[in-house]
C-alpha cells in the first residue's frame, strides 16, 4: 500500500477549498488534507453575504460544504485555528492554538484583510468592514439598536452593503472619494444611471468627499469629512478595497510583493508551498473575484494530482454588481485609452445604456447598464479576443428576438446563437455546452439541479437568468418541475387557486392574469407564462387566443430543438403503420434537403434529424403530411403491435383501435405529454403497460390502462376499467384525458397526477356516463378548434418569416 502525502490549506475560503475540491475529483487517494481555518465555519459562500444582508439568502444557505463533507472525503478539519507559523525547512504548520501538522505539499489560500482607513477614532465600537459571517451578523444586530449607517467606499461591496443595510430599515448615505460611483468598474455615465437608481431606492450619497476622523466617544456617531462637512451614523461600514493577506507568508520568509508571489503553476518562491486566491499575485496581479481564482485552483488541482496542464495564463475579469432592481454589467477594459475607439447607446427613457469599447478589430471591454442580457455574449468575445470588424454596430444595437427567434420577445435565439464552449457562469467557469449536455443528457431539468450538476449559478447567482433561458431552450417540453403550489416565485396563489380565479372572473390574457392576480413580476417567467397561458387555453378554448410568445421553444418552432441549435421533423404515421408511397416520399425530403439523420423513434415513427431552422417550412411543404407533434405538450403517439390481424395471439385488431385513438387525439395539447399504446393481447408487445393511456386487448374486450411511464421514473399502469367495444375504448379514454386537462398542474404527466389524486378519485369522476359524456364533449369542443400548425405556416408569408436565417448585421460605416 503506498503511504498517502501530506497536503495542509491554510484557509478554509472560496479558493483554496474549490481547489481541493477539484483535487478530490482527480486525485481521491493521493492526499492526506488537512485544513486549517481562523473563522468557525465549514466553507461557505462570501459572495452571499450580500444576499444575506439583503434578506435574500439565510447564513445556512450559503454554506457550500458542510461538515458532513469534509469528514465524508476523510478531510481533517480545524476550525477557528490560525496558523501563525510556517516551517519551510522542517515542513510544519503551526496554529495560534498550538496544533502543528507536518506537510509534505502546502497549500495558502488566506485571501484578504478588508482595508482599514487608519482614521482618528477607526477603533470605536460600531466601525467595522464586510468580509465575513461575523460583520454581517454584526450590521443584521446593529441595525436593531440604530438607525442610521455610513458606508466609506461607492465600489462594489460597499454598494451591496449599503442596500443591504437599506433592507434592514436603516437610513443609509454612502459616502465616496471620487466624484462618480464604482469608478473601478464603470464609466461616468454608467455610474450616474447607478446611482439615479439607488438614489430612487433610498440610497443617500455624498460625492467627492475624503473622510479625516470618526466622531463619538466610545462608540460611533458619525464622520468628519476634509472640507470640515460631517455626516452622522451609528454604524460606520469601510469598504474601500481589500489588501492580500500576506503576513504569514512574509514571516516565513516566501517572496511577497503586493500579494504571494505565483508562477503559472501557483508555485510559490518556497519548495512544496502553493498559493492560490486572493492572497496570491499572479504576473503582478491579485485578483479580487472568485472566476479567476476558481480558474486558478482548477489548474493547481490538476498539476497537484499530476494530470497534464497548461498552466494558468492570467484571466479577464468582470463584475455584475448584485443588488436587486439594478443591472450593471462591467467587463475587461472599459475606459477610453490610446488606440481605443468606443461606441455606446444609452436610452434615458428606458433607462440603459451600453458602451463597447474596441482596439484593434476586438472588443477589449463593455459595460452594461439597465439590460446586462447580453453580458455573457460580449464577454465571451472580450476573452477570446475574437474580431468584431463589421459586427460593431448588430453588437451595440443588439439584434432583435424577435427577428430572431420568431416572436420570441425573449433572448433565447441569442442564447441559442451562442457557441458551445462560451461561458455562461463566469464564476464556476461553466459553458453553454456543459449546461446543455446535463439539461438534455443528465436529466437535469431544474435550475437547482444543474446548479449540482454542474455548479453553474452556485456563486454570484449573476447567470440565473441566463441558466433558466438554457433550461427553458433545452428542456423543449419538459422544463421545470410539475407546477403545483404557487407555480413559481411571481405569485404565492396555487395553480387551483389560479385556475378557479380564471375561470370566476373569465380572465383573457396571461398579462390579465398576472395583472389581476398581483403578480409580483409583472414580466412573468419562464414557468408561469406557459402555465397560464395553458390554462386559458384549457378553459376558454373558442374565445383564448394562443399566445405563442409564452410557449416554450420547441412549441413556438413546433419542432424539437437539438443540443446543436438543428431541428427535428417528424411526420405523424397513424399508429406506426406507414406505406410504400408515404416512405418514399420521405426518403425524397431527406435526400433532397440532406438530412444528416434519419431515426425510428421509440414510437415507431421515422425522425429526421439535424434540420436547419429555414428548412423546416419547406420541408413540411414538401411532405404535405400533418405533424407528429413530436415537440409538444400533446398527444405524441399511439404505438401498436401487429395485433390479430398478423399475429397468432391477437385477440383484436390493435393496429386499428391505435389508428382510431391517434386520429381522435390528434393535435390535443395537454399539461404534459402524452402516450398511448394499444397491444393485440396480454403479451402487450406494444408496451402499453408504461404508457399515459394503454390499451391492452382480452378475450372480448379491452382493459384501459393509466397512469404508466416509461422515462426516468419508470411506473406501471393502473387499470381503470374493461370494456367491450371500441367505441367505448374511445369514450373512456377521451373522458379520462380530458380529466387530465382540466385538473392537472402545468407539466404533470398523467403519472404524476395519478400519484396525487389516486386511482379511486379518476374512477369514481368517470364513474357516471353522463360525466364521462359531458368531458368527452368538452375535449371534443376543443379537438374541433385545432388545425395543422405546419399546414398553416406553409401557407401563411408572415409565419414562415419566423423561420427565416438572421438578417445579416450592417457594417458601422454603411
Ligand atoms: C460581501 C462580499 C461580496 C462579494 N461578492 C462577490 C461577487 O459577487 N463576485 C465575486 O467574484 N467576488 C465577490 N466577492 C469576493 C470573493 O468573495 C472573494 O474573491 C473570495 O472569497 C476570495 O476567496 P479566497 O479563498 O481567496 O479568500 P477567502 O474566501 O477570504 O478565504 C480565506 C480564508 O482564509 C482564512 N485565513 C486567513 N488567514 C488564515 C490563517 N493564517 N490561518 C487559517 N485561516 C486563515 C480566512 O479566515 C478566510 O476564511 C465578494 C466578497 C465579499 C466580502
Ligand atoms: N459583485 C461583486 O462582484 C463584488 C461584490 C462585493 C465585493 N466584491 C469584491 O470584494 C473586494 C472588495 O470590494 P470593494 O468594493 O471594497 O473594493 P473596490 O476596490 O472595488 O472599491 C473600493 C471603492 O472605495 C473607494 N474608496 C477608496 N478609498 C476611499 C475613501 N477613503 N473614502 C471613500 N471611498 C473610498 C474607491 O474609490 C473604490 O471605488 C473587491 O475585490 C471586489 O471585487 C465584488
Ligand atoms: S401483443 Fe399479443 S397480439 Fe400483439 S404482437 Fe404481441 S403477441 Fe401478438
Ligand atoms: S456567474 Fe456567478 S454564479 Fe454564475
Amino acid at each position: 500500500m503506498t503511504t498517502k502525502q501530506k497536503l495542509v490549506l491554510i484557509g478554509n475560503g472560496m479558493a483554496g477549498v474549490r481547489a481541493i475540491e477539484h483535487l478530490l475529483k482527480l486525485a481521491p487517494e493521493r492526499y492526506e488534507i488537512t485544513i486549517f481555518g481562523s473563522e468557525p465555519h465549514p466553507n461557505y459562500n462570501r459572495i452571499m453575504l450580500s444576499s444575506v444582508l439583503a434578506g435574500g439568502a439565510s447564513l445556512q444557505e450559503i454554506i457550500i460544504n458542510d461538515w458532513n463533507w469534509y469528514s465524508e472525503n476523510d478531510i481533517t478539519l480545524y476550525t477557528g485555528h490560525t496558523i501563525t507559523r510556517i516551517d519551510t525547512d522542517r515542513k510544519v504548520v503551526t496554529s495560534q492554538q498550538g496544533v502543528s501538522v507536518p506537510y509534505d505539499t502546502l497549500l495558502i489560500a488566506t485571501g484578504s484583510n478588508p482595508f482599514m482607513l487608519p482614521l482618528p477614532g477607526a477603533d470605536k465600537e460600531g466601525v467595522i468592514a464586510f468580509r465575513d459571517i461575523k460583520d454581517c451578523e454584526t450590521m443584521i444586530e446593529a441595525a436593531r439598536s440604530y438607525k442610521k449607517a455610513v458606508v466609506i467606499g461607492g465600489g462594489l461591496l460597499g454598494l451591496e452593503a449599503a442596500r443591504g443595510l437599506l433592507h434592514l430599515g436603516m437610513k443609509v448615505q454612502v459616502v465616496h472619494i471620487n466624484d462618480y460611483l464604482m469608478e473601478r468598474q464603470l464609466d461616468e455615465t454608467a455610474a450616474r444611471m447607478l446611482q439615479r437608481e439607488l438614489e430612487a431606492q433610498g440610497m443617500e450619497f455624498m460625492l467627492k468627499k475624503s473622510t479625516t476622523a470618526i466622531k463619538g466617544k466610545k462608540r460611533a456617531t458619525g464622520l468628519v469629512f476634509s472640507d470640515g462637512s460631517e455626516a452622522d451614523g451609528d454604524l460606520v461600514v469601510m469598504a474601500v478595497g481589500i489588501k492580500p493577506n500576506v503576513d504569514l507568508a512574509r514571516a516565513s520568509g516566501i517572496e511577497i510583493n503586493r500579494g504571494i508571489v505565483i508562477d503559472d503553476f501557483m508555485r510559490t518562491s518556497a519548495p512544496d508551498v502553493y498559493a492560490v486566491g486572493e492572497c496570491a499575485e499572479h504576473r503582478g496581479i491579485a485578483y479580487g473575484l472568485v472566476a479567476p481564482l476558481y480558474e486558478q485552483g482548477a489548474v493547481l488541482a490538476k498539476h497537484l494530482a499530476g494530470v497534464n496542464t497548461e498552466g494558468y495564463g492570467g484571466s479577464v475579469t468582470s463584475t455584475k454588481l448584485k443588488v436587486s432592481g439594478v443591472d450593471v454589467f462591467s467587463g475587461g477594459i472599459f475606459n477610453d485609452g490610446p488606440g481605443n475607439r468606443s461606441l455606446k447607446i444609452q436610452d434615458e427613457l428606458g433607462g440603459t445604456y451600453k458602451k463597447l469599447v474596441i482596439k484593434d478589430g476586438k472588443l477589449i471591454g463593455a459595460v452594461l447598464f439597465g439590460d446586462t442580457s447580453d453580458g455573457a455574449e460580449l464577454f465571451s468575445m472580450i476573452k477570446k479576443e475574437e474580431s468584431i470588424e463589421g459586427r460593431e454596430k448588430s453588437l451595440l444595437l443588439g439584434v432583435s428576438p424577435d427577428q430572431l427567434a420568431g416572436g420570441s420577445g425573449s433572448g433565447s435565439a441569442r442564447l441559442l446563437a451562442m457557441a458551445d464552449d462560451e461561458i455562461i457562469c463566469g464564476c464556476n467557469g461553466v459553458s453553454k455546452g456543459t449546461i446543455a449536455d446535463a439539461i438534455l443528457n443528465k436529466g437535469c431539468n431544474t435550475v437547482g439541479a444543474i446548479k449540482t450538476c454542474t455548479k453553474a449559478s452556485a456563486s454570484c447567482g449573476g447567470c440565473k437568468p441566463l441558466v433558466e433561458g438554457l433550461l427553458q431552450i433545452y428542456s423543449g417540453d419538459s422544463i421545470g418541475e410539475p407546477v403545483k403550489e404557487g407555480i413559481c416565485g411571481c405569485t404565492t396563489l396555487s395553480r387551483d387557486e389560479i385556475v378557479a380565479s380564471i375561470s370566476e372572473m373569465r380572465l383573457m390574457s396571461v398579462n390579465e392574469v398576472m395583472n389581476v392576480l398581483e403578480w409580483n413580476n409583472s414580466e412573468g417567467c419562464s414557468k408561469c407564462r406557459p402555465a397560464l397561458n395553458y390554462y386559458l387555453g384549457m378553459l376558454f378554448p373558442e374565445e383564448y387566443v394562443d399566445e405563442k410568445e409564452s410557449r416554450v421553444t420547441n412549441e413556438r418552432f413546433h419542432a424539437n430543438i437539438q443540443k446543436d441549435g438543428t431541428f427535428t421533423v417528424v411526420p405523424r404515421i397513424y399508429g406506426g403503420i406507414t406505406s410504400p408511397t408515404e416512405l418514399k416520399k420521405i426518403a425524397e425530403v431527406a435526400e433532397k434537403y440532406e438530412v444528416p439523420l434519419v431515426k425510428f423513434t421509440g414510437g415507431q415513427r421515422l425522425d429526421l434529424m439535424g434540420i436547419k431552422k429555414e428548412d423546416l417550412p419547406k420541408i413540411w411543404s414538401d411532405l404535405d403530411m400533418p405533424s407528429g407533434h413530436a415537440y409538444g405538450k400533446t398527444l405524441r403517439t399511439v404505438k401498436t403491435c401487429v395485433g390479430n390481424t398478423f399475429c397468432r395471439f391477437g385477440t383484436q385488431d390493435s393496429m386499428g383501435m391505435g389508428v382510431k385513438l391517434e386520429k381522435a387525439f390528434e393535435r390535443m395539447n395537454a399539461p404534459a405529454k402524452v402516450k398511448l399504446a394499444v397491444s393485440g393481447c396480454p403479451r402487450n408487445c406494444a408496451e402499453a403497460s408504461i404508457k399515459d393511456v394503454g390499451v391492452i386487448a382480452i378475450d372480448g374486450g379491452w382493459e384501459i390502462h393509466v397512469g404508466g411511464n416509461g422515462g426516468i421514473k419508470v411506473r406501471a399502469t393502473e387499470v381503470l376499467t374493461v370494456v367491450k367495444t371500441e367505441d367505448e375504448v374511445l369514450e373512456w379514454s377521451s373522458a379520462y384525458l380530458q380529466l387530465y386537462r382540466e385538473q392537472a398542474a402545468w407539466n404533470e404527466r398523467t403519472a404524476h397526477w395519478m400519484e396525487r389524486v389516486g386511482l379511486d378519485y379518476v374512477k369514481q369522476a368517470l364513474e357516471k356516463a353522463e360525466d364521462r359524456q359531458a368531458l368527452v364533449g368538452r375535449l371534443q369542443k376543443t379537438l374541433s378548434l385545432t388545425s395543422d400548425p405546419w399546414k398553416e405556416i406553409v401557407q401563411s408569408d408572415d409565419l414562415r418569416k419566423n423561420f427565416e436565417p438572421l438578417a445579416k448585421p450592417q457594417p458601422v460605416n454603411s
